[in-house]
């Protein structure tokens, strides 16, 4: 099994509702988020790749450009902009164009060192089904 991954980052502006450090989260503020992208497969004996790494990039031009210089509370579907909602989001934009083997998607708030991963409906599924951890 291989695992190829692509990353794009984007720069973006939001607030947020929270407990606590209530009035700094409730301006209007901005982060710099990574965005990685992970494919698992085998390659294809021809080419050695298990995808081209330009049809790669292509496919997560779109979900950049829909976050980039964006104020996140506005963006359609995506609920508060959590890191949680971030990568479901990027997840569920990427379904339809992305190469086949679409594994996760991790956002990364770097200057935080926080980050969140999605795995998708699929894996969940398999994970509960084979009575894993949560
Ligand atoms: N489960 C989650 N909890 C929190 C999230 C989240 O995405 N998922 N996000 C936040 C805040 O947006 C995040 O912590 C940033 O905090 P903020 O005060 O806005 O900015 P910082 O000064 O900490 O980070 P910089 O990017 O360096 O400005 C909270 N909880
Ligand atoms: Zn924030």
């Amino acid at each position: 099994m291989f695992e190829l991954t692509k990353q794009f980052r984007f720069e973006a502006a939001h607030t947020l509702q929270r407990r606590i450090e209530t009035d700094s989260s409730r301006r209007i503020h901005g982060h710099s988020y990574r965005a990685e992208i992970a494919l698992r497969g085998y390659p294809d004996p021809a080419t050695g790749m298990l995808v081209d790494l330009g049809l790669f990039e292509q496919a997560l031009e779109d979900a950049r450009d829909a976050l980039d210089h964006r104020f996140l509370d506005e963006v359609p579907d995506l609920g508060p902009a959590t890191l949680e909602n971030l990568s479901r989001w990027i997840w569920q934009r990427l379904v339809p164009v992305a190469p086949s083997g679409l594994y996760r998607v991790t956002v990364y708030r770097d200057s935080a060192g926080e980050s969140c991963s999605y795995f998708g409906p699929v894996q969940l599924a398999g994970r509960a089904a084979s009575g894993a951890a949560a």
